[in-house]
């Protein structure tokens, strides 16, 4: 994928990815590796300039709709209260737009309900500033799954919460996750976010991009936030941590392009 022609910025270079349904990936790896690049490609909202993405059996040739989505910034309508922001989606995507306006209580039922998991009962009726930036992001987190998305893509969607409402979200959406079992591509800096959430866990190089390392999560689910304290969990971090800057420096790991983990 290169950006601004043949002369442009060289982003992803032989970036091959994978995911099963229901399977949970996290992407790190160094600043501007073109991790946010990889997400507007599978979501559709910039072409590719080579190779090819396919979701759900379709080639991507646009803006998938039918995608969850949700960014560092909840990226909420001010203008609009809490529930109708939830519902947003279901005015776009079909088949639940068609239905709307005829199913509205059981649709209005469900967004409540998705509120109520992440501790949002009661907010409904609340415009975005009057909410705190983790209580936007879960009502971010919402929107993102209000239409059932077989896939979910959140590109660093807790990165600018503090450290306690980050590891509550972590929980809510494994919760959400186990629930609802959407695909998820989460991009993120956070390597300890990554190893609680993920199956799997890619590391990626500097510019351009390549995935250098695929890691295998292998502590069983529901994960709790003391198991981060372990020993295994504190090795896959410093592991990932040491292939990171590694990928900084532009060594290799272990002489191999791809490194298979798990
Ligand atoms: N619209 C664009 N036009 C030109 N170059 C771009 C564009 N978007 C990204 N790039 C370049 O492509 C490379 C990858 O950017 P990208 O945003 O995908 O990286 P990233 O891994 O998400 O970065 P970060 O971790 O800092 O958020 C960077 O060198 C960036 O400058």
């Amino acid at each position: 994928m290169r950006y601004g022609g043949a002369e442009g910025t060289l982003a992803l270079q032989h970036t091959s990815l994978s995911l099963a349904r229901g399977e949970f990936v996290a992407v790190v790896g160094p600043s501007g590796c073109g991790k946010s690049t990889l997400m507007k490609l599978v979501s559709g909202l910039w072409p590719s300039t080579a190779g090819s993405v396919t979701v759900e059996g379709r080639e991507v040739d646009g803006p998938l709709s039918s995608v969850g989505m949700a960014f560092q910034n909840p990226t909420l309508l001010p203008w609009r209260n809490i529930l109708d922001n939830v519902m947003l989606p279901l005015e776009v995507v079909e088949p639940h737009r068609r239905r709307l306006r005829a199913e509205r209580p059981a649709y209005e039922a469900k967004a409540r309900h998705l509120l109520s998991l992440v501790g949002l009962s009661g907010f409904e009726r609340k415009f975005p500033h009057q909410l705190s930036g983790g209580m936007q992001q879960r009502a971010s987190l919402c929107r993102a799954l209000i239409h059932d998305p077989k896939l979910l893509m959140l590109d660093e969607p807790f990165g600018a919460l503090d450290i306690f409402t980050r590891e509550d979200l972590w929980v809510q959406l494994q919760e959400l996750c186990a629930d609802l079992k959407p695909s998820v591509i989460l991009v993120t800096h956070d390597l300890k976010e990554a190893a609680f959430l993920a199956d799997r866990v890619l590391v990626m190089s500097a510019r351009p991009g390549r995935i250098i390392a695929d890691h295998t999560v292998p502590f069983p689910r529901p994960r709790r936030l003391e198991d981060t304290y372990g020993a295994e969990f504190q090795a896959l971090q410093h592991r990932l941590r040491a292939e990171i800057s590694a990928a900084r420096r532009g060594d290799s790991i272990g002489g191999e392009e791809v490194a298979h983990v798990g």
